[in-house]
């Protein structure tokens, strides 16, 4: 067993992943289904009897929504709730609210294929005419960051890991070692960036993993925060078996 131990849960589905949009840095609350999967997530928790000191997730409410229904079934309300840009979703740029079709229709299948496939290339950035380009600039919970320098405008995904790392080598490392419970309520891809650093993952390997939704899963770390149990799902025994076949069946999805 390791000598410190870490929870995280990617937030349930969100009314865009229902009309399968790209959602990023919009603010889309979770649909029935994922507050439903919150709901089995902290009955999962409940059950391990986890007593958290202090939780982090990102500004947007698919997530923080996610960690106060977790946090009300275990009654734990109580803790610190840090929450940062920097566990935020990766920021689609001008694909944001755009649906498959759309994207094909907009870019060509062989533009989607390459952004698929590619670790640092960029989607086109998000222009001032862009519908949620106000709403998503001006937004009042960004006051403490990012700076208007810092502001994406869309990101690679080694451009999400680059500014998710940060605070967890600046923030989060230093409360693990103080010896202090964390649960960690993020995105599919802020928290690709922590289980890439972790487990010392590939770029091919860490785009192969599609982390499931509203399943919590553990890190057990050694004294150097190396992992000797990674990605341990919590659950019923149905649903953990579901979460370790798809992450494997991805892993070996050319
Ligand atoms: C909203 C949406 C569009 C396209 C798809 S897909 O079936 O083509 N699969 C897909 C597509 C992409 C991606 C993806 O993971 C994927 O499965 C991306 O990661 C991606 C990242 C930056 C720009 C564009 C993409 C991207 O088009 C799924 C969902």
């Amino acid at each position: 067993a390791g000598k410190y131990k870490l929870v995280m849960i990617r937030h349930g589905e969100s009314e865009w992943n229902k009309s399968n949009q790209f959602c990023g840095w919009y603010d889309a609350g979770l649909s029935e289904k994922g507050m439903k999967e919150a709901q089995s997530a902290s009955k999962a928790l409940k059950q391990a009897g986890f007593k958290f000191d202090v939780a982090h997730t990102s500004v947007l409410s698919r997530a923080i929504n996610t960690l106060d229904i977790i946090l009300k079934e275990i009654g734990q309300t109580d803790i610190p709730i840090c929450k940062t840009w920097r566990l935020n979703e990766r920021h689609y740029g001008g694909l944001t609210g755009l649906n498959k079709a759309e994207t094909a229709a907009k870019y060509g299948e062989k533009q989607v294929k390459i952004w698929r496939r590619s670790f640092a290339t960029p989607p086109p950035p998000m222009e001032k005419d862009h519908p949620y380009y106000d709403a998503i600039v001006n937004d009042e919970r960004y006051v403490n960051g990012p700076t208007k320098k810092e502001f994406p405008m869309f990101e690679s995904l080694k451009l999400t890991i680059d500014r998710t790392l940060p605070y967890w080598n600046d923030t989060i490392v230093p409360q693990i070692t103080e010896g202090k419970l964390i649960l960690i309520s993020a995105h599919g891809n802020s928290l690709r960036g922590i289980v890439k650093h972790l487990d010392n993952l590939s770029e091919d390997q860490i785009m192969a993993l599609n982390l499931p939704t509203g399943i919590p899963f553990i890190y057990e770390l050694d004294e150097c925060l190396k992992p000797v149990v990674s990605m341990k799902f919590l659950g019923d025994e149905d649903t953990v078996r579901k979460a370790m076949d798809a992450v494997a069946a991805q892993g070996k999805a050319k």
